[in-house]
């Protein structure tokens, strides 16, 4: 399996983010046989539902070099590992509070040699650094999030977009955005790419500051 799907949305990358992406299916792969970090059907799906998915925010937002990015539950390094390697001149510092899954994500970002990646094991609520931006997916509702990553941003900002939030959700958020009480934006999916997985996804934009 290759990444084409990645390159007919992203057409400019270079020769060495073509093969980090082309590699990610083999890698994942083999890690899910010892750590499963990945459902074993979605396996098969690697691209569209895990990596395509991660690469909205990059339709989003295009993080200038030394943006400082915070992956908050980040499970086998989504969507810290494609954002990684689409952006190299960021940094990306991705958490999870289980252990093995950060094994994995090591694992993985060290046969991309990708140098713009650290993976540490601890709780959100427990990252003492200061970021730009802070990129998440399926951790938990807007409103608990918002207060564990509240106090991690750098003030200045040099980015399209003022420091934030950039959760990647699906479905009906209505409520979740109600119950939140802040500030937000939403980036519909479907206007970026065709297939029917991003019919109902969005990234959502809350700013910190
Ligand atoms: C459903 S998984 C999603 C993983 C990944 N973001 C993805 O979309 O594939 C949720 C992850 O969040 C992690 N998590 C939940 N609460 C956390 C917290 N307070 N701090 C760090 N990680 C947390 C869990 O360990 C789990 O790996």
């Amino acid at each position: 399996m290759n990444a084409d799907i990645i390159f007919k949305y992203f057409p400019d990358l270079t020769a060495v983010q073509q093969s980090q992406f082309n590699a990610l299916h083999e890698l994942y792969h083999t890690w899910n046989e010892q750590i499963n970090v990945i459902s074993r059907k979605d396996i098969d799906e690697l691209y569209t539902r895990h990596v395509l998915h991660s690469l909205g925010i990059a339709k989003v937002m295009s993080f200038e070099p030394d943006t400082k990015v915070l992956d908050v539950g980040t499970g086998g390094g989504f969507p810290g590992i494609p954002l990684a390697i689409m952006f190299p001149r960021s940094s990306f510092h991705l958490v999870d509070s289980i252990g093995k899954k950060i094994k994995v994500v090591k694992g993985v970002a060290e046969s991309l040699n990708l140098t713009n990646v650290t993976a540490e094991q601890t709780r959100a609520e427990q990252v003492s650094d200061q970021y730009d931006f802070v990129v998440s997916r399926a951790v938990t509702r807007l409103k608990p999030f918002y207060q564990w990553v509240k106090n991690k941003f750098r003030t200045e900002s040099f980015n399209a977009l003022p420091n934030g939030i950039l959760y990647l959700k699906g479905g009906d958020l209505n409520e979740e955005l109600k119950e939140a009480k802040k500030k937000y934006q939403l980036f519909d999916l479907q206007t970026y790419f065709d297939e029917d997985f991003f019919e109902t996804k969005k990234v959502v934009f809350v700013p910190v500051g």
